[in-house]
């Protein structure tokens, strides 16, 4: 643009340079360009340029101009230094990330700008501080690596958690494994294909792509093995999963980097395996409503039922457990072993010793990271000690209890060395001092005791100086901004010795300062000075000797964690009298009086009346079930009882009912009506029939299925042809342990012409024109609807509801007049076999090595008239 305007032989305008500041802040700047970068400035930390547009659009905070830098104004937003958590909270949950840049450098002595450094990058996925976390909900951050030949490589982490999860999928798995992770962050290899790229997206979490050289498997076993201090990933199984170790690679680059250091308590491997989880996919997640409401809401869920933990990292790990049950039931039965014990009355005990208990698990990452605040390590302090009263349950343990009782142990001398070193109320930050105890450090306490016997020396300077002066209302005393000063009112000012200089003048009086008090200002100011150092190295210290401690304290978190939920399915169990299930190997899943255990809380707290409990029987010989009835009826609260009965048992609950035997599970999937997904332009029967489908696809003998009213999408025939079709294939292919719950009543002939289907309806009666719901379920098919009946207790107007009786009648006249019946569920004719022609047919039929020469020929005039006839 410039070079237009200039004149033959003219010299281009340079333009002006950056300022010394400015040109610091561009070259850090530069490191983190899609990162806000927060750089401190006094007790300001100060947003520029488009940082500052987007922080004061996304803050509202004033944006401003001011000064100049390389000829333009620099365009500028700040927040104060001491309000930072609160707007990192608020910009963490719009997804951004924050790089927090400190002064680092000696501000006496910088010539130019005080040296600065990126301490710490504050991003969704790698969380640390308390005030930014919930107390309930990991943070996680993954990495995704797409392989070759449609694999993927997932690697996971939670910063405050210490163990890495690693996993390969299939493509197509990745929304089902997304799901399952929840990440808050993800972070993918940038030469991803656009349409792998699109899949991440379904994640609603902040996503970025990574360089590619990031993504190296080779350097991912590297990171690994160091991480781990380990020479093999061996004892992991871990060893080659090369799609996995490549986004382990990049998982640990990027957790690294933002914390500006490594991660010492991150000690733990495991490696997910697809076959080893029962499957949930996201539409059951959402439908059983297991930690969210369809609404969205945290309660009421079945984890919100569920949740009397005492702790965070108790309600953590209760809910981790609620959505990863394996199908493998040993641990399941190691945990309804525990909770079995518990019952016995150790429960109430123990969840009193763990009320009040510190979150461990996060303030030992904190330490870990250097990042740990003095009250969380008085916090620890007084876990510790609670930890050691807590008792085991008695002489008859479980194997799981007797784990978690020895990991309780507190380590040797961690209490003892927090109590002696940190004060028992100390400041909320290190920097204000006033952290680290008495006699820890002499050098510490003679610089407290010039502070301390300031007062006196002020009191007797005061003293002195009234005597000296003859002025009785002096005073002498200190404020921050302008030091020590001695005070004479106006009417006084006559009597002011030589010797006093004046420091600053008041409306009313004067403040003046004297040889003797800023000689011990100077002694006074640098013992605080000095004071504040030798606490901030003192604390130092005292993390490196913590150190040692770490991997002891991330066990004694687990424990915590695991007796803590232990507990509270223990409690749950008596409080809402629950059964423990019993595993067999044989497959069935049969159920003694079971409730749906929100419904029947809901209806306590509501005092909407009794849950009517229900058995349901599945066997191998007797896999599904027509649920018929009227709406309203209870035929969803049903079916939805029976997964979360299923569930509770295989995360090692005890369960609903009052009795459950269950053979092996390997997935639970639900089909439960379905709101129109908008915004994916996604319209509610294609989001039904894709439901449908991927179940179809997944449903193997080991599933449970819940099909509640698939095919009322469309036009009547449409979706009874549908639903017949799919009730066939659950039952003649998948043969999967099925519910299928309808308003089709041509429905109800399927169990005639398939063994192992029965009919069940939900029992209503009426009386007159209205209906009394029974919500039990009974053998054999629904008589009628009711539908109208329904439509009348909702209130539609009369004349709606009699209009819609007579039209009742007129169809009901109509189709019995119309008998012609169609077999909804014969097999379909069989398809001609594709690209199968007669030539290959007889090609086929011939085996050269048994025929005569005279029959080979033969065969040859054969294939030539089929060829010609062809
Ligand atoms: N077993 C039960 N005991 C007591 N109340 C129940 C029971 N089952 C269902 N209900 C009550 O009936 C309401 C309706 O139940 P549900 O949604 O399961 O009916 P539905 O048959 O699936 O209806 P629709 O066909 O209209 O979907 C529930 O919200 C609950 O309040």
């Amino acid at each position: 643009m410039q070079k237009d305007t200039l004149k033959p032989g003219e010299a281009p305008v340079r333009a002006a340079p950056h300022t010394p500041m400015m040109t610091q802040y561009h070259a850090i700047k530069a490191e983190y360009p899609d990162t806000l970068v927060f750089y401190r400035m006094g007790d300001f930390y100060e947003v520029f340029y488009a940082d500052a547009e987007k922080a004061s659009s996304l803050l509202d905070i004033t944006l401003t101009k001011r000064g100049q830098s390389a000829g333009e104004p620099v365009v500028m937003a700040g927040i104060p230094f001491h309000a930072l958590e609160g707007y990192l909270a608020k910009l963490i949950k719009l997804g951004e990330s924050v790089a927090i840049c400190e002064q680092v450098g000696d501000v006496a002595t910088a010539k130019g700008p005080v040296e600065r450094k990126v301490v710490r990058v504050v991003t969704p996925g790698t969380l640390t501080d308390t005030e930014l976390l919930s107390d309930k909900t990991e943070s996680i951050l993954l990495a995704v690596h797409q392989g070759a030949r449609n694999t993927c490589g997932l690697a996971w982490l939670s910063v405050t958690q210490g163990e890495i999860h690693l996993a390969h999928c299939a493509s197509g798995e990745l929304e089902s494994w997304l799901a399952r992770i929840a990440p808050s962050e993800l972070l993918y290899n940038v030469d991803a294909t656009p349409a792998f790229e699109q899949r991440l997206q379904t994640q609603r979490c902040a996503a970025s792509a990574r360089p590619a050289w990031q993504f190296d498997a080779a350097l991912g076993v590297r990171r690994l093995l160091d991480q781990l201090k380990v020479a093999s990933l061996a004892s992991w199984n871990a060893e080659g999963l090369n799609e996995a170790h490549a986004a382990a690679s990049a998982l640990l680059g990027y957790a690294e980097h933002t914390q500006g250091r490594a991660l010492p308590h991150v000690q733990g491997l495991q490696v997910v395996r697809s076959g080893e989880l029962i499957e949930l996919p996201p539409a059951t997640r959402r439908n059983l409503e297991l930690t969210q409401t369809l609404r969205g809401e945290d309660s009421p869920t079945l984890f919100s039922l569920l949740d009397t933990c005492t702790t965070g990292m108790g309600s953590r790990a209760l809910k981790s457990w609620l959505l990863s049950p394996r199908r493998d039931r040993a641990q399941a039965a190691s945990r309804l072993e525990a909770i079995t014990q518990l019952r016995g009355g150790a429960q109430q005990t123990l969840r009193t010793q763990l009320k009040g208990c510190s979150d461990v698990e996060r303030i030992t990452a904190r330490i870990a990271l250097r990042q740990v605040r003095p009250r969380e390590l008085v916090a620890l302090q007084l876990t510790l000690q609670k930890a050691e009263l807590l008792t085991p349950v008695d002489s008859a343990q479980t194997p799981l209890l007797t784990t978690i009782f020895e990991d309780l142990q507190p380590p040797l001398g961690c209490a003892e060395l927090l109590g002696q070193c940190i004060l028992d109320e100390p400041a909320a930050l290190i920097r204000d001092g006033g952290v680290i105890n008495h006699s820890v450090d002499a050098e510490l306490d003679e610089l407290r005791a010039i502070q301390t016997n300031c007062d006196g020396f002020l009191l007797d300077l005061e003293i002195r100086e009234k005597a000296r002066t003859g002025i009785a209302n002096l005073r002498v005393q200190f404020n921050k901004v302008h030091g020590f000063y001695i005070e004479v009112t106006q009417g006084q000012l006559d009597k002011v010795p030589a010797d006093y200089r004046r420091r600053q003048t008041l409306k009313n009086a004067e403040r003046y300062i004297t040889p003797e008090l800023k000689t011990f200002e100077d002694k006074a100011l640098s013992a605080q000075e000095r004071a504040l150092a030798r606490e901030k190295w003192l604390y130092e210290q005292l993390l490196d000797q913590l150190q040692e401690f770490v991997p002891a304290l991330s066990r004694l978190a687990r424990a915590i964690a695991a007796l803590d939920a232990l507990c509270a399915l223990a409690e749950r169990s008596l409080t809402l009298d629950w059964c423990a299930p019993v595993f067999v190997k044989e497959p069935c899943i049969a159920i003694g009086q079971g409730r749906h255990p929100v419904v029947e809380a809901r209806l306590a707290e509501t005092g909407g009346g009794a849950f009517i409990a229900n058995d349901c029987s599945l066997t191998g010989k007797s896999r599904m079930q027509m649920i018929t009835g009227p709406n309203m009826g209870g035929k969803s609260t049903y079916m939805r009882q029976v997964a979360l009965i299923v569930l509770l048992a295989s995360v090692g609950s005890y369960v609903p009912a009052s009795r459950c035997r269950l053979g092996p599970i390997d997935a639970i999937h639900t089909r439960i009506g379905a709101a129109d997904d908008v915004a994916n332009a996604q319209s509610t029967f294609m989001l039904e029939m894709l439901e449908a489908a991927q179940i179809l696809h997944a449903a193997t003998p080991h599933s449970l299925v819940l099909m509640d009213e698939i095919g009322r999408g469309t036009s009547t025939f449409d979706g009874l042809a549908l639903a017949g079709g799919i009730a066939a294939y659950l039952h003649n292919k998948a043969q999967a342990f099925t519910l299928f719950a309808t308003h089709y009543f041509e429905l109800t002939e399927f169990a005639a012409q398939h063994h192992g289907a029965m009919n069940v309806h939900v029992s209503a009666v009426e009386s007159g024109s209205d209906i009394v719901f029974l919500h039990h379920i009974e053998p054999g098919p629904a008589s009628k609807s009711y539908g109208i009946a329904v439509a009348k207790l909702a209130g539609v107007p009369a004349a709606v509801v009699n209009h819609a009786r007579h039209a009742l009648a007129a169809l009901e006249a109509q189709q019995s007049q119309a008998s012609a019946q169609v077999d909804l569920f014969a097999a379909p004719p069989e398809a001609p076999a594709s690209g199968q022609t007669a030539i290959d047919k007889a090609l086929a039929s011939i085996d050269p090595d048994i025929l005569s020469p005279r029959e080979a020929l033969d065969a040859l005039y054969q294939l030539k008239k089929l060829a010609s006839a062809a």
